[in-house]
């Protein structure tokens, strides 16, 4: 299952990849018509660069470093950016690559590695082109010098904007995506991501976790006697309450409709049940405020835990649900974990 949007990393290593093959065909081609005017060292140097484009598209899939095989690939090649300006015979079009290296740095490093190597190498570019071909003390060539400096720079500048406000609003939409915009809580979406991060940890550490599923209790009936907005209402209630008896670590979502879930790192199958019959409690003695009164919200719930009842969020969800079944069956407003049913036998002081 694909979870979550694309991230930032996904997206560099596209654009990383489009740069490598860029490389490979300019680079072939480059070489060959560098050996045809017998710049012997430009020519390695590119053939080198092919060869090195190659290696690093093989690995580029699967590296857990990719900042650092992005850093090792552009060094070196905007180095030889400003050698090849440095050597005879080079031709001034050359600087029109100099103008390039903002936009792959903003594009592959963001903002501060963008801004850093950007103004770098675009120093180094300037004064390469400065050194070669601002010998003749014409005003044409300060005119040229001046322009390819400015040009670059303004190119940095638009780069350094475009990714500011890109970052903003990729933040903006996968809030946007990973939040249910009636209670404000996580939504579904949030839950499968948070679960792969939570399972990965659980698995390494060898800790528990658990997830509760719950569903209100008759809702139809608040929604048939009070309205669709009292409804609404009694959703951000539920989830007001319950996120005030959670600790910051456990995820409540809403997963449609008055159904929630409960993500609880850290929690075995008994911590967790134990948990969803204290938010039952916790929620029964803070009814919601209507207008011509008071309305008592319960919920049956369903608790399942990783490794007992399954390695994947589909698995997990569907034995917590199966349980929430059999806990509403059972005559709601109450838990039910591993064919355990809460409250036990013992009537519970506080409700009765
Ligand atoms: N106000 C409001 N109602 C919703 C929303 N989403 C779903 N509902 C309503 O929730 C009600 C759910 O009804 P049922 O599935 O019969 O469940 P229930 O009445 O809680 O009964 P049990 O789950 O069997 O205890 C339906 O009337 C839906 O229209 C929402 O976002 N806002």
């Amino acid at each position: 299952m694909k979870v979550g949007l694309e991230t930032d990393q996904q997206h560099r290593r596209l654009v990383l990849k489009a740069l490598l093959w860029m490389t490979v065909a300019a680079g072939s081609l480059f070489a060959s018509l560098n050996i045809g005017r017998e710049l012997w060292l430009l020519a390695a140097g590119e053939a080198f660069f092919v060869l090195f484009a190659l290696s690093i598209l093989r690995i580029v899939d699967r590296t857990e470093h990719l900042k650092w095989v992005m850093i090792a690939y552009l060094v070196p090649f905007f180095s030889l950016m400003v050698l090849a300006m440095l050597l005879p015979g080079t031709s001034s079009t050359v600087f029109a690559w100099i103008q390039t290296i903002p936009i792959i740095c903003y594009l592959l490093l963001g903002l501060r590695g963008g801004f850093w190597m950007s103004l770098v190498f675009i120093s180094l570019g300037v004064s390469a082109f400065s050194y070669h071909f601002g010998a003749q003390e014409s005003l044409l060539t300060m005119m040229m010098l001046a322009n390819v400096a400015i040009s670059s720079m303004a190119i940095m500048l638009f780069s350094h904007i475009y990714e500011r406000s890109r970052i903003k609003n990729e933040a903006r939409l996968i809030e946007l995506a990973s939040t249910d915009n009636l209670t404000g809580l996580a939504n579904r979406m949030k839950l499968a991501e948070v679960l792969e991060r939570e399972r990965s940890h659980a698995m390494r550490d060898n800790k528990p976790l658990s997830l509760i599923m719950l569903d209100v209790d008759y809702f139809k009936r608040i929604n048939d006697q009070f309205g669709h907005e009292a409804g609404d209402r009694a959703l951000r209630h539920l989830a007001s309450v319950l996120s005030s008896r959670l600790r910051e670590t456990d995820l409540l979502c809403r997963l449609g409709g008055e159904e929630f879930a409960v993500l609880l790192p850290g929690a075995a199958l008994e911590q967790a049940a134990d948990l969803a019959n204290d938010l039952r409690r916790h929620l029964s003695k803070r009814p919601l405020e209507l207008g011509s009164g008071q309305q008592t919200m319960t919920f049956s719930a369903g608790v399942a835990t990783l490794g007992e009842d399954g390695q994947s969020l589909d698995q997990l969800m569907q034995t917590a649900d199966r349980r929430m079944y059999e806990a509403k069956a059972a005559g709601r407003d109450q838990v039910v974990a591993a064919g355990q049913q809460y409250p036990l036998k013992a009537p519970d002081p506080l409700l009765s």
